[in-house]
């Protein structure tokens, strides 16, 4: 059943959805999740996370143990079909026929999803993806990185509300990257959403509106890009002082976000990289005035490891 047509429906959106593997594996753990029509979302996490298992059954290729999926307001199970032909979908690595053209392989996806031929648009993806060019080599004759195109052509030839790419630019080289990303806002622009998974926070930091962290079958984290930057951007300046300390005076913590370790022999300062004032002359000159000295000076960056290591103790 469609949302009444008063409401626009999220362009995707996931409920408790779980994923038990035969053998017993938990791949997701209850997964909720909104993405708005026309949105770039990044879904981030290390290796075996849950995020092919989340991509593939929203589009319908594995199926959920557990919970509901959404897509324009269509169920991904009771509307199959429908959202079927709602969501292309990039996968890692291509599995088509090798011996076919790039034209006859891009048409035939096309035709999958029961969409009239339409030459004169796949022309136009062809073009957008710089594979004109190649329209009439095999599939097997084409490079790795012409391999990938063919893969975005594919998903997009029968114009997709939903777009998921995963890992879209995993050992590309720089320049395809960048086209890639282009095609990305492109596709934005003229209202496709986007869902991405990635292992590069700098394609997160580049593309998404919103970024969700999934760790262990569990989506541990989702924020808008520009908060979750400020919190990668976090630096700390570590100074070995001189003498141990046992407070740290009032007219240095009360202008500073400073914490002392290492029995009072360690006091660490922790600022925004990002920002235009971080601090630091302020800092230093006034702890010559506390007439306190350092021996050693050193400064630390978050991670997102650091972040997931975070998120992952806050949650015991
Ligand atoms: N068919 C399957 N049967 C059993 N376990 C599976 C199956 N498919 C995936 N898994 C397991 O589920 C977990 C999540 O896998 P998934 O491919 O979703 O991770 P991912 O976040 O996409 O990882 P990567 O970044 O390596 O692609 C992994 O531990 C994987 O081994």
């Amino acid at each position: 059943m469609q949302e009444p047509a008063n409401q626009v429906p999220p362009a995707i959106q996931i409920d408790s959805l779980s994923k038990t593997f035969a053998g017993g594996f938990e791949a997701l753990k209850g997964v909720s999740l909104d993405v708005s029509k026309g949105e770039i979302f990044a879904l981030l996490g290390p290796n075996g996370a849950g995020k092919t298992t989340l991509i593939s059954i929203v589009c319908g290729l594995v199926n959920p143990s557990g919970g509901t999926v959404k897509v324009e307001g269509f169920d991904i199970l009771s509307d199959y079909r429908e959202t079927r032909s709602r969501v292309g979908l990039v996968p890692q690595e291509l599995t088509t026929d090798a011996f076919a053209t790039v034209f006859g392989t891009v048409r035939f996806s096309r035709g999958l999803f029961g969409k009239p031929h339409d030459d004169v648009y796949v022309e136009q993806v062809l073009r957008d993806l710089s594979l004109w060019e190649k329209r009439d080599s095999e599939v097997h004759m084409l490079s790795g990185g012409m391999k990938r195109r063919l893969l975005i052509a594919k998903a997009m030839v029968h114009e997709p509300d939903v777009l998921f790419l995963d890992e879209p630019t995993a050992g590309v080289d720089v320049e395809l990257r960048r086209d890639m990303w282009n095609l990305v806002r492109r596709l934005r622009d003229r209202g496709v959403t986007i869902v991405l998974t990635t292992h590069y926070i700098e394609e997160a930091e580049e593309m998404a509106d919103r970024v969700g962290v999934i760790n262990n079958g569990e989506l541990i984290l989702v924020q808008e890009k520009n908060a979750l930057m400020q919190r990668l951007g976090e630096k700390r300046l570590v100074l070995k002082l001189n003498e141990r300390l046992d407070t740290i005076p009032p007219t240095l913590s009360e202008k500073y976000e400073l914490s002392l370790s290492d029995g009072g022999e360690t006091l660490t300062y922790v600022y925004d990289a990002r920002g235009e004032h971080t601090g630091i002359t302020g800092l230093l000159s006034d702890l010559r005035d506390a007439n306190l000295h350092f021996t050693d000076l050193d400064t630390e960056q978050s991670s997102l490891e650091d972040i997931f290591v975070n998120l992952v103790e806050q949650q015991r």
